[in-house]
């Protein structure tokens, strides 16, 4: 391991939370790292005792808990959390990964390498029909965290008019105004409070600390090419360009693991199993009772007696209710599955937000190495001045990027990303067998829509003007692509350098709609015992990052939830 420092202390707690490190390494590390001997005892002594409990808890399994939550993402660590803050509810926490105590997870910057790695679900599309034919990567996070684990650490809640749309398709209580209360109360955030930013809370934001020179070039480019600074993109205003929120403090990743689910690891009434890969719901009728669930080469099930929720992620949570019979039933029949709730619209919506790989510049100096997440810098901004918010999101990436198809590049450079938010077409995910260890078709149905390629082209040319500004001089040695100008070959060349932002969500659609899949209350239709809470539910994908609303969800299902038991 690296010569530790003190911005690998959340990692070398968490080490010793998962029974990795023991105290005295701990306590020898800290030391090393400058960490006062008080301070250091203090945090061996909680990490050690979460780890015994937690040890406790997993020789001594219940038959039955109040609440299961089927994996422990953005959504489930929300969930774990409020629901044990009562003791009288005992909560068990399925996470098919484990703890997730690599280094890489720490490090903001090193997100990418942990793509396509044993803590990465590695799922990938089928051909893209409108993305020449390609296959695209579509990863997932496997540990605790979920994607809030590998994802870039990049913090947007979404604009307003987001969440006033869900809420305006018969959603009460997921509006704006609402939302902006909840995400101010979670935020504990660096730049202070106002109206809309919160301090306090349990989720460390900080505004990136001393951004790479090529992130300030991008936003007075920006300016040169007509896009205004918004000040806050958490704030008043979405729209403008700005350095990025990132869930990170002290250096190392804070995610919603951090913030939420690792604290509640010592209470007696939450007993986090990883390592454990949830199969199937188990149904009474219409009242879900229970999984089954494989773990240490066995298959066991659990009860539930008051209820299942299922935050096994946009990808997972759709394939996990066909598995069990909740789905479409034509399909679910031509596979010999039992068709316990027949609901068309599972699986179907899927949305993501396209990412065009990208302009790429060669640099006319030697970089400083990618700071923060790698990417500090960013605009939201309208392809048409008709649209009511913004469509477009162009991010500056202070490394190369390309797809393979159009690579490689050199080393030395960097590329401005154009990026569409709100993306017309949409796509949909089935199961290929009952099998539950078999991997679903994912057809994301990229550009399929002709609105966004349009979309797409005018933010590329964008990006184009940002990057050939007066800002950027003192480091373009010369664009690498896309190359030739004009609509046909910018097109042509969206084609195949189409991947995305990683963001896949809506496949169990909340709304009263024949397609929708749950209520306003993450209730499952026409089921009970059963919510589903993580980025499956958005009615419409938000126009921004997801994880910031994926938590949004899981506290507001918790809220539900609690509400329901006390009421
Ligand atoms: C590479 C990457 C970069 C991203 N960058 C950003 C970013 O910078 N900012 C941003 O806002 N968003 C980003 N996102 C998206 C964002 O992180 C996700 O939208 C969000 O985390 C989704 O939360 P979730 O709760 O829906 O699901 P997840 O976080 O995916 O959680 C699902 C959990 O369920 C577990 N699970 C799945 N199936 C089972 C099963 N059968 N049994 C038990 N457990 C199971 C999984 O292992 C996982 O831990 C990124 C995503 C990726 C992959």
């Amino acid at each position: 391991m690296e010569r530790l420092s003190n911005s690998t202390l959340g990692l070398l707690v968490h080490q010793v939370r998962s029974g990795e490190l023991d105290r005295e390494g701990f306590l020898q590390a800290a030391k090393e790292a400058g960490v006062p001997a008080e301070r250091a005892q203090q945090l061996a002594g909680e990490a050690l005792a979460a780890w015994e409990n937690q040890r406790r808890l997993r020789e001594s399994p219940r038959e039955a808990y109040d609440f299961i939550v089927i994996g422990a993402g953005s959504a489930g660590c929300v969930l774990a959390a409020r629901l044990s803050e009562d003791p009288a509810n005992h909560v068990l926490v399925l996470e098919a990964g484990g703890s997730g105590t690599h280094p890489d997870v720490f490090i903001p910057s090193r997100w990418r390498f942990l793509l396509g790695t044993e803590l990465d679900w590695s799922y990938q599309t089928v051909p893209q029909r409108h993305a020449a034919n390609r296959v695209i990567p579509c990863p997932r996070g496997k540990m605790l965290g979920g994607c809030a684990s590998n994802n870039a650490s990049v913090w947007v809640r979404g604009h307003h008019q987001d969440f006033d749309s869900w809420a305006a398709r018969g959603n009460p209580g997921w509006d704006g105004e609402t939302v902006r209360r909840i995400f101010k109360e979670l935020e504990d955030y660096s730049g202070g409070e106002d109206e809309y930013r919160g301090v306090g809370g349990p989720l460390r934001i900080s505004r990136a600390a001393d951004p790479h020179p090529l992130a300030h070039a991008f936003i007075e480019g920006a300016q040169q090419a007509g896009v205004p600074m918004t000040r806050d993109y958490n704030g008043a205003r979405m729209e403008g360009a700005g350095f990025f929120d990132l869930c990170i403090a002290d250096g190392e990743r804070f995610n919603v693991a951090r913030g939420l689910l690792f604290p509640a690891m010592g209470r007696p009434n939450l007993t986090v199993l990883t390592h454990a890969e949830v199969t199937r719901l188990l149904f009474e009728g219409n009242r879900c009772t229970g999984v089954e669930f494989r773990h240490g080469g066995q298959v066991r099930r659990v009860r539930a007696t008051r209820e299942v929720v299922l935050s096994a992620g946009a990808i997972n949570s759709p394939k996990m209710l066909m598995q069990s019979g909740v789905g479409p039933a034509d399909e679910l029949q031509a596979l010999g599955i039992p068709v316990v709730r027949h609901l068309p619209g599972v699986g179907q919506d899927l949305q993501d937000h396209i990412l065009v790989a990208g302009i790429n510049y060669e640099s006319s100096v030697p970089l400083p190495q990618p700071r923060g997440n790698g990417a500090e810098a960013t605009l939201w901004w309208r392809s048409h001045a008709a649209l009511s918010r913004p469509d477009i999101q162009p991010v500056l990436h202070e490394f190369p990027l390309v797809t393979p198809e159009l690579g490689p590049v050199p080393d030395n450079g960097y590329a401005l990303v154009p990026g569409l938010v709100r993306p017309a077409s949409r796509g949909h995910l089935r199961l290929t067998s009952a099998d539950p260890s078999a991997r679903p078709i994912i057809d994301m149905n990229y550009l399929g829509h002709e609105a966004d390629v349009e979309a797409l082209r005018i933010a590329v040319e964008l990006c184009r003007e940002i990057g050939a500004s007066r800002a950027f001089d003192g480091f373009r040695k010369r664009e690498l692509m896309p190359g030739p100008r004009g609509r046909a070959a910018t097109v042509e060349w969206i084609r195949k350098a189409t991947t995305c932002f990683f963001h896949p969500t809506s496949t169990c659609r909340m709304g009263v709609d024949e397609r929708a899949v749950v209520d306003s209350r993450l209730r499952v239709h026409g089921l009970e015992g059963l919510r589903v809470a993580d980025a499956s539910i958005m009615p419409e994908i938000t126009s921004g990052p997801t994880n910031a609303p994926a938590i949004l969800i899981g506290e507001q299902a918790s809220r539900f939830m609690l509400a329901t038991r006390h009421g």
